[in-house]
């Protein structure tokens, strides 16, 4: 790396990305990406979120290079994949949905093989490093057929990380992982990211997203439904609805409730938004009693994650 090189601002950039696959005789053709713009900034934790059949591993899919796009642009680490198909590989490793691997190797060897098709010189392998890091130290000449579930899948992360690559991506790291190996897997992930590694994780899990990600993106039907940073979309997530409907019904909000998120219903009834345990319900109610207000009926709404995900992803079955 020359002095002169600076940092790109996004690890991976998506600009009108689009993916038809081609149908078969038994099968109509699937427009699984339909223009995806997305910029995942150098040095996130970033969650791509989407229920089944999204369009999430053909996005990584086609930045790992094993899926052709049909259109579009995408840059790994400001390497535009189109013009510097190798350079833009190496700067990204991808860990796959799917377990298959080689049963017949050791983990050594497995990571050994992997670091030659990298092109990773014998002298600047780090395999001992990397069976460390993901505590697979004492397994180092086992076969693989012979380690566990979630043995098996830490391997996967450390063949993908044999190049050193700027950019992880993890596809589904943790479906089917029991909780004690998700937290493991987690704190790996998060001191890689420590250590100056972008991470990408698809996920369907949302308290996944919810608990590593500081960016989450959410794709539905081949498109980019939402793309914040995490606490923008908490924000939506623990934020409660109080609902005041009064006596006699409501044209403006009362001065004396100024102060807070609150909104006239169509129905004349006091829609109050509030972030839950930051503000007094108790104290809204005094306040509204206090500008004359009378009571008839009240009831909170809340939402959370899987509501705000359902509100986003709902009846987009024809998008
Ligand atoms: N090789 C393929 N040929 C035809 N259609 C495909 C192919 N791969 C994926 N698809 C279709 O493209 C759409 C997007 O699939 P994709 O695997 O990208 O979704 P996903 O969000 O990763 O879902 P999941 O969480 O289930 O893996 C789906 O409708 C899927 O059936």
């Amino acid at each position: 790396m020359s002095d002169s090189y600076t940092l790109p601002e996004f690890a991976l950039e998506a600009t009108g990305l689009r993916k038809t696959y081609r149908g078969s005789k038994l099968s109509e053709p699937k427009e699984a990406l339909k223009g995806v713009d997305l910029k995942v900034p150098r040095g996130s934790i970033f969650g791509l979120l989407g229920p089944n059949g999204a369009g999430k591993s053909t996005f990584i899919n086609i930045f790992a290079g094993l899926v052709k796009k049909t259109g579009g642009t995408a840059k790994t680490w400001g390497i535009d994949i189109d013009q510097d198909s190798r350079g833009a590989r190496a700067a990204i490793g991808v860990v796959p949905q799917e377990i298959n691997m080689d049963v017949f190797f050791t983990p050594y060897e497995a990571l050994e093989l992997m670091a030659g098709f990298y092109g990773v010189p014998k002298a600047e392998r780090k395999t001992d490093e990397l069976l460390e890091a993901v505590g697979l130290s004492d397994k180092r000449n086992a076969y693989v057929r012979q380690l566990s579930g979630g043995m098996k899948r830490r391997l996967l992360v450390a063949k993908a990380m044999v190049h050193t690559p700027p950019v992880l991506v993890l596809d589904e790291p943790t479906a089917g992982v029991d909780i004690e190996l998700r937290r493991q897997l987690w704190e790996y992930v998060r001191e890689l990211h420590a250590r100056g590694t972008t991470i990408v994780l698809t996920t369907h899990y949302l308290e996944e997203a919810q608990e590593l990600c500081d960016q989450i993106a959410i794709i539905d039907h081949g498109q980019v439904i939402a793309c914040e940073p995490k606490e923008t979309l908490l924000k939506r997530m623990d934020s409660k609805t109080l609902v005041i409907e009064p006596a006699e019904a409501l044209t403006t909000v009362p001065a004396e409730l100024a102060e807070y998120d609150a909104e006239i219903r169509d129905d004349g009834a006091l829609a109050i938004t509030y972030r839950y345990g930051q503000q007094s319900v108790a104290e809204m109610i005094e306040k509204f009693r206090a500008a004359g207000g009378r009571i008839e009926d009240l009831r909170t709404e809340e939402a959370d994650l899987e509501d705000v995900f359902l509100a986003l992803t709902y009846n987009r079955q024809d998008a």
